[in-house]
């Protein structure tokens, strides 16, 4: 049997740790040969592969990144570099023809999941491992490389707050995240934050400065946590950058900062942005993570022995399983309006920037 694995999409703390995972159980218990594709789908157009074995993954478990590369913008159905024309059947050819692949591992997010499924559904046969700091993906409770972004908000938040107290200051931490606010909800409620703005929810401005200022008067300092898909209720995305040749082209950032031009007016207390960035996504993963990432490499490896082909892997509860592609493929997990931790939030006194029929809440 021979396998191809490949990482799409953002990088995040992880990926290597299913590589290291779904190679060694594929070796150990199919005896199979494992090729690296590199860069993602790129590797299969620009036909750059490599092999691997046990000693190839052999300490790699707790680095950050990916040994073999990834792109965030290559669609075989899109090709950026021949003009957006389709070059799926050359990709297809050289996977199933030329390396003679049984089977490709794509370790990935939602938009690689998309192109997963279409090779799936052109007869390659795929299994799906969901990546990203986002936790975005639908049908899983978690996707590896979450628990270590959310760590990095976290201890940035404890960092904020001790200047932030030292100078009675607002200080505004904006995260990553898309169109989901888990990064936000969890690290905002992980590192203490008084306020957390979610994509989900709509924000206020007046109430958010109607919170600093009370605070101000009181405390004389407030920590606010806000996703970089935030938006208040008037307003829409900030959008940072747009990529012309990409089918998931918006790229978002700068919410925070126009939260502080926003506030600073209003406020005795200065108003600074922290813009966490690619912070969250590079480095080492969390033991949780670590482990989260062996497990579902080694769920694949069980699918691909199986021939369940056409699946990515899922947590459910304390369990792996699996759904067909299809069910993933184009879908957001966005934090539902009645999640438990926004309920907690509220319940605390922390700030989510609502108000109800105009009431500040
Ligand atoms: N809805 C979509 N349909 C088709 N391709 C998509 C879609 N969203 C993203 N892609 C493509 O999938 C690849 C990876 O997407 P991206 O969202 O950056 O990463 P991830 O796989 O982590 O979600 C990129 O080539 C992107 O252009
Ligand atoms: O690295 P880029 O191209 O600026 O992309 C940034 C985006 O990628 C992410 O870090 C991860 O998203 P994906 O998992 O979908 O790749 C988002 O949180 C962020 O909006
Ligand atoms: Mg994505």
């Amino acid at each position: 049997m021979h396998i191809g694995i490949l990482t799409g999409g953002g990088d995040c703390p992880g990926l290597n740790a299913v590589i290291r995972a779904v190679t060694l159980a594929l070796i150990n218990e199919c005896g199979a040969r494992v090729t690296g594709i590199e860069r993602g789908f790129l590797g299969l157009i620009t036909r750059n592969v490599q092999p691997l074995d046990a000693r190839s993954v052999e300490g790699i478990l707790a680095q950050g990144g990916t040994v073999l590369g990834t792109h965030n913008r290559c669609d075989p159905f899109h090709y950026f570099g021949a003009g957006g024309a389709d070059v799926s059947a050359q990709a297809l050819a050289y996977a199933r023809d030329e390396l003679g692949l049984d089977g490709l591992v794509v370790i990935g997010g939602d938009g690689t999941m998309v192109i997963a499924h279409r090779f799936a559904e052109l007869g390659l046969p795929v299994v799906g491992v969901p990546k990203t700091i986002d936790n975005d993906l639908a049908c899983t409770e978690r996707t590896f490389g979450f628990d270590s972004a959310v760590a990095v908000v976290a201890e940035a938040l404890d960092r904020l707050e001790t200047t932030a107290r030292s100078h009675r200051r607002v200080m505004i931490a904006e995260t990553m995240g898309r169109y989901a606010g888990w990064i936000a909800l969890e690290g905002g409620m992980a590192g203490g934050a008084d306020v957390i703005l979610l994509p989900e929810v709509p924000f206020d401005v007046d109430e958010v400065a109607r919170v600093c200022a009370e605070r101000e008067a009181r405390d004389g300092y407030t920590l606010i946590c806000i996703a970089e898909g935030a938006h208040a209720r008037d307003q829409g995305l900030t959008v940072r950058a747009t990529l012309a040749d990409s089918p998931d082209p918006l790229r978002l950032g700068g919410v925070g900062q126009w939260l502080q031009h926003q506030l600073q007016p209003r406020l005795q207390s200065e108003v600074r942005t922290t813009l966490l960035g690619h912070i969250q996504r590079g480095g080492s993963p969390t033991p949780y993570d670590r482990v989260l990432s062996t497990r579902f490499g080694y769920h694949a490896a069980q699918l691909i022995r199986r021939g369940q082909f056409g699946r990515m892997v899922t947590l459910e509860g304390e369990h792996c399983a699996s759904v067909p592609l299809q069910a993933v493929a184009g879908q957001t997990r966005t934090v539902p309006l009645d999640h438990p931790l926004l309920n907690a939030a509220r319940g605390l006194g922390i700030s989510l920037g609502e108000t109800q029929g105009g009431v500040s809440v």
